[in-house]
C-alpha cells in the first residue's frame, strides 16, 4: 500500500512538529495538518516563523522547507479527511472534567468526534493512525464507530503513540529510540502496519521500528510515560532524604546512575515535574487497573502522583519557614515559569503550584522566563480560581527582564533549568537584592560556591549543608 496523501487531525504540540518531520523526509507525500482552532492553523501559516504556535529547537527550519511544498496547515477538516490514505488522529485527550472518572480518566470526546466525522466524510478505504495517548482497548471504541456510522468503507486501526518530550521534539523525531507501531493481526492489519512501517523508514533504521498487537501499543505509551515519571518521584522522594542526612542528591544520582541496570538518564531532582502528560497518563492508568478491580496495581502507580505534589508543596513550604514564616509583602522572583527548558509550554508546571502556595501566603512574586508570555502565567493561575484575577494581577507581575525581576526581591526561586541562568552576572543581582538575599534552586542548576562566596543564601534541592 503506498501512501500518497496524509492528513492529521490535531495541530498541537504533537501534530504540528510530528507531520512536519514526516513531510520533510517524505517530499513525495502530502501533508495536511487540520485543526478547529483557526488561531492555531494561521499560526502555523505565519510568515514569521518565530510566531510558530509551538517553541521547538529546529522545528521552524524544518516548517520553513516542507511548508507550501508537501506540508499544509489547513482547518478544512473534511477536505482533508477526504483525500487522504492515511489520518493520525492528534488531538487532545486530557482528564475528564466531569461525570464518571472525573479527575482520572482519560476524556475521550475529542477522539470520538474525529472518529465520528471520519465515518461521515470518508468514501474510500482509509488506515486510522492514533497518535494521541490513548487509553488500552480505545481502538476497539473507535473501530464500532467508524463501522456502525461510516459509508461501508473499510478501515484499519493502527496504534502509533508519540515518545517525543517537548523541548527536544525535532531531535526526538528525526533519532527515536524507537517507533511504535500496533496494529491487527490480520492480513490486512499487516498491510496498513507496513505501509505506516515504509514512512519511517524514510529515515529512521528498520531495527528500531517496532510492530505489536493494538493493545501492547496503547499500553506501552501509558507505561512508558508511569515509569518515567516514577523515576523522577523516585529520585525526588531521596532528595528529601538528602537534606535530611547530608547526603547530594546529584552524588548519589551519579552513583546509581552508573550501574548499566538504572542508567544515568531521568535522575535529576526537581521542584517537581509538570507537563501535559505524565499526571495525566498516570492518573488514566490508575483508573484503567482499578476498573479491572486492581487496586495494588492502582495504588502503587497513584503514590507517583503523590510524591510529585508533596515535592512542589515541600518547596514553597521550605521557601515561607526560611523566610522568618513569612513572605507576606515580601518580593520573591521566579525565573522560569515553562514545565522544562526550551519550550514555551506551562501546562502542569511546578511553577504554577508553587506560586499559588506563595500566593496564598500574601507574597509578591516577579516571574521572569524567556519564552512564557504574561498571558499565560495568568491563565495558568486563573484556572485554579483560588483567588481573583485582579488578586492575581496585584499580587504578581510578570517582567522581561531578569534583572529587573530580581531588583529588590527578598529571594529568587529557580522553577525551569534554562541554561541561561547560569549564565547571569550574579554580582549585580545580588546588590540590588534585600538582604539576607537567598536563593531556592528547584532545579539544581546553579552554581552554590560561586554563589556562597556572593554572599548569597543558597538552597538546592536534595543538599542538607
Ligand atoms: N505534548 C506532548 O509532548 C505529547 C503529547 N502526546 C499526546 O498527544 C496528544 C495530543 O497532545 P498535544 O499535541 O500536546 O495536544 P494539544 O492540545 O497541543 O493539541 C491538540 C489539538 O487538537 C485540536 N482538536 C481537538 N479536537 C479536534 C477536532 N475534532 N478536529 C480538529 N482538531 C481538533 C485542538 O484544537 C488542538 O489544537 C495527547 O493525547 C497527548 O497525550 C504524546 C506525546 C507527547
Ligand atoms: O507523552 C508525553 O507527553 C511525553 O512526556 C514526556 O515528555 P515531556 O513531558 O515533554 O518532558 P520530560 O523531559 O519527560 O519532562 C517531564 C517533566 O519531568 C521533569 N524531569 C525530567 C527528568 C528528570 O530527571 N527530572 C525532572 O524533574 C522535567 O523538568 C519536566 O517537568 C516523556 O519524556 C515523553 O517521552 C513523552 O512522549
Amino acid at each position: 500500500m503506498n501512501i500518497k496523501n496524509i492528513c492529521c487531525i490535531g495541530a498541537g504540540y504533537v501534530g504540528g512538529p510530528t507531520m512536519a518531520v514526516i513531510a520533510q523526509k517524505c517530499p513525495h507525500i502530502k501533508v495536511t495538518v487540520v485543526d478547529i482552532n483557526e488561531a492555531r492553523i494561521a499560526a502555523w501559516n505565519a510568515a514569521d516563523l518565530s510566531k510558530l504556535p509551538v517553541f521547538e529547537p529546529g522545528l521552524d527550519k524544518i516548517v520553513e522547507e516542507a511548508r507550501g511544498r508537501n506540508l499544509f496547515f489547513s482547518t478544512e477538516v473534511d477536505k482533508a479527511i477526504d483525500e487522504a490514505d492515511m489520518i493520525f488522529i492528534s488531538v487532545n485527550t486530557p482528564t475528564k472534567t466531569y461525570g464518571k472518572g472525573k479527575g482520572m480518566a482519560a476524556d475521550l470526546k475529542y477522539i470520538e468526534l474525529c472518529a465520528r466525522q471520519i465515518a461521515r466524510v470518508a468514501k474510500q478505504d482509509k488506515i486510522i493512525v492514533e497518535k494521541s495517548t490513548l487509553p488500552v482497548r480505545t481502538a476497539s471504541a473507535i473501530k464500532s464507530i467508524l463501522d456502525q456510522t461510516g459509508n461501508h468503507v473499510q478501515f484499519q486501526i493502527l496504534s502509533n503513540p508519540e515518545f517525543l518530550a517537548e523541548g527536544t521534539a525535532v531531535a526526538d523525531l528525526l533519532h527515536p529510540d524507537r517507533v511504535l507501531i500496533g496494529g491487527d493481526m490480520s492480513p490486512e492489519g499487516e498491510k496498513a502496519i507496513q505501509a505506516l512501517v515504509a514512512i519511517y523508514a524514510h529515515w529512521v533504521p528498520k531495527e528500531n521500528i517496532l510492530t505489536t498487537n493494538v493493545w501492547s501499543s496503547e499500553l506501552s505509551k501509558l507505561t512508558a510515560n508511569a515509569f518515567l515519571a516514577q523515576r523522577v518521584s523516585s529520585i525526588n522522594a531521596m532528595s528529601e532524604l538528602c537534606e535530611k542526612t547530608g547526603a547530594d542528591i546529584d552524588e548519589v544520582a551519579k552513583a546509581i546512575g552508573m550501574d548499566s541496570r538504572i542508567g544515568p538518564k531521568f535522575l535529576k531532582a526537581s521542584v517537581g515535574f509538570g507537563g501535559s502528560c505524565f499526571k495525566k497518563d498516570i492518573l488514566n492508568l490508575v483508573y484503567i487497573a482499578k476498573s479491572y478491580g486492581l487496586n495494588a496495581v492502582a495504588d502503587y502507580w497513584e503514590q507517583v502522583i503523590l510524591m510529585n505534589e508533596h515535592q512542589k508543596q515541600r518547596f514553597s513550604d521550605n521557601i515561607v519557614s526560611t523566610l522568618y514564616n513569612t513572605v507576606s509583602g515580601k518580593k520573591i522572583a521566579f525565573l522560569g515559569w515553562a514545565f522544562k527548558k526550551d519550550t514555551n509550554d506551562t501546562r502542569e508546571s511546578a511553577a504554577i503550584k508553587v506560586a499559588d502556595n506563595l500566593l496564598s501566603e500574601q507574597a509578591e512574586i516577579t516571574v521572569f522566563d524567556p519564552k512564557v508570555v504574561a498571558e499565560r502565567i495568568y491563565a495558568d493561575l486563573e484556572y485554579l480560581n483560588t483567588r481573583s484575577i485582579a488578586e492575581n494581577k496585584k499580587l504578581l507581575k510578570v517582567s522581561n527582564n531578569p534583572y529587573e525581576a530580581c531588583e529588590n526581591a527578598h529571594a529568587i526561586a529557580v522553577l525551569t533549568e534554562w541554561d541561561e541562568f547560569k549564565t547571569y552576572d550574579w554580582n549585580r543581582i545580588y546588590d540590588r537584592m534585600q538582604k539576607p538575599a537567598f536563593i531556592f534552586d528547584g532545579r539544581g542548576i546553579l552554581d552554590k560556591i560561586s554563589l556562597e562566596s556572593i554572599g548569597f543564601v543558597y538552597y538546592k534541592i536534595g543538599t542538607g549543608d
